[in-house]
């Protein structure tokens, strides 16, 4: 598809192939500006890494690892950075998805998102000031699970994560918008994998 029919935020060149879009919003919510971000996630064996935030913006949902890109940095050395000071690990990342967030009662920027992925890590994982670490299994309902570990808590965590989490556990680039109400309610969205 061509890029025009993305929303407003979301630029790529390549070929886009939605495959979740609703909300009973007719209009994407304006925004001021745009501020950049990662979030990084490690999956390995059935399982991945989230961390419970402690503080600050999102307490009490579980999310990657991740934070906001300072001036001097690259998205890929923010993500580092993010999940070492985060969880106190090394990773070998690699970008696999762009996600574009604006909040109703949020609204001097918006959220550019990129997403990052490793299949492997060094160090040792400790909780922090402001996450605490977690596994979870990736096993969908009615597989079997991984010892006692629980599945991912999608009630506790960003109401758009159901969308796209699926694709970044297959492994399949996605880019993605979702306009959210102050109470963590979707008001509308668009996620697309990238096949190109
Ligand atoms: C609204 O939907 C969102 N969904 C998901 N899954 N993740 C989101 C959403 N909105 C923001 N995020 C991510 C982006 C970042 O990874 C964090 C927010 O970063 P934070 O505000 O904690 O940034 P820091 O630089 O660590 O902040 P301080 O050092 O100032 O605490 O959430």
């Amino acid at each position: 598809m061509s890029t025009s029919l993305a929303p407003p935020g979301i630029v790529h060149e390549g070929t886009l192939v939605p495959v979740h879009n609703g909300g009973d919003s007719t209009i994407w919510l304006p925004f001021e500006k745009v501020k950049l971000y990662t979030n990084a996630f490690i999956i390995q064996d059935g399982k991945i890494l989230l961390g419970y935030k402690k503080r600050g913006f999102g307490q009490g949902l579980y999310n990657g690892f991740g934070g906001k890109v300072e001036p001097n940095e690259t998205p890929a050395q923010a993500a580092a950075r993010e999940l070492q000071e985060e969880a106190g690990i090394e990773a070998p990342l690699r970008h696999c998805g762009t996600l574009f967030f604006v909040l109703k009662n949020f609204r001097d920027h918006a959220f550019y998102v990129d997403i990052f992925v490793a299949k492997e890590y060094s160090g040792t994982i400790i909780e922090t000031d402001e996450m605490r670490p977690q596994w979870f299994s990736t096993a969908s309902e009615g597989l079997e699970k991984l010892d006692d570990m629980l599945p991912i808590p999608y009630d506790k965590m960003w109401a758009d994560d159901v969308f796209w989490m699926p694709l970044l556990l297959a492994d399949r680039p996605f880019i993605g918008r979702a306009d959210l109400d102050k109470d963590n309610t979707m008001e509308k969205w668009w996620f697309a994998e990238k096949t190109s």
